[in-house]
């Protein structure tokens, strides 16, 4: 059964490698795929992952009909098993339903990989629509930690180490990112309540004093 797919997890949790794994091993048993990505790090029309590998891939601008876009191309005769969709949560909720009639409609499995929240902890609108309309949900293994140890839950925005709550919801950065630059950081929900990032709370600068109970304990 064709089905709709949403790996998701925090940044640097191994999205894009197992988008390219996928691909690989699908195509290894002869199987015919589309990749598609919006606003990858390494510029458009690219897949690319930490690990050092990056894929051509169809950059998906909102004008874009994924269902019309296939109907197409197999009208015309090409071969389409499946579609990989990386940074899925920058599509917009419009976008994710045609990818829910591609597969109920086409028969095509469609893998999406994206980020649930954002910097603020919101869900992306095209997360949320995944959340509602996929077949299966998979949370990524590969755990990112926050700088104390536990496992990262949440993307922090930070500008100059420091994090920010204020700014546009899309705003493509790296989790290492130069000095002074906007970047992101990964952090536990403890942590990302906070605000308390590696430059602030685990580099020695004043962290908030614990509350007034826990002080006595
Ligand atoms: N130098 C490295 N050696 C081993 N693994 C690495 C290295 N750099 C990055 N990684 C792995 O790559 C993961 C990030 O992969 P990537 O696909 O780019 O993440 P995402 O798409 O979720 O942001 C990290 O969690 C880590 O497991
Ligand atoms: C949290 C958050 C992230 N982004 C951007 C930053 C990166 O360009 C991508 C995530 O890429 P990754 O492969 O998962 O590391 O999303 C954003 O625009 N807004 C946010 O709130």
């Amino acid at each position: 059964m064709p089905e709709l797919v949403f790996f998701t997890g925090t940044m640097d949790c191994g999205k894009s490698t197992l988008a390219l794994q996928m691909a690989h091993n699908h195509q290894a048993r002869g199987r015919v795929g589309r990749a598609f990505t919006a606003h990858d790090r390494a510029g458009e029309g690219r897949i690319s992952s930490r690990l050092g590998l990056a894929v051509p891939a169809t950059e998906v601008t909102p004008e874009l009909d994924f269902r019309l876009l296939l109907v197409r191309e197999l009208s015309a005769g090409a071969r389409v098993d499946f579609l990989i969709c990386d940074e899925a949560m920058f599509y917009s909720p419009e976008q994710v339903e045609q990818l829910a009639r591609v597969v109920d409609d086409l028969g095509l499995d469609v893998f999406a990989f994206g980020l649930t929240t954002d910097f603020r902890t919101r869900l992306f609108p095209g997360s949320q629509r995944l959340l509602e309309l996929a077949d299966r949900v998979e949370v990524l293994q590969v755990e990112a930690l926050c700088w104390c140890g536990r496992r990262g839950t949440h993307n922090a925005r930070t500008v100059g180490g420091e994090m920010v709550l204020e700014g546009e919801q899309v705003v493509v950065g790296d989790t290492r990112a130069d000095a002074g630059r906007v970047g992101y950081e990964v952090l536990c929900r403890r942590h990302h309540l906070r605000g308390l990032t590696a430059h602030r709370g685990g580099r020695g600068l004043p962290a908030e004093p614990l509350p007034f109970d826990a002080q006595e304990a």
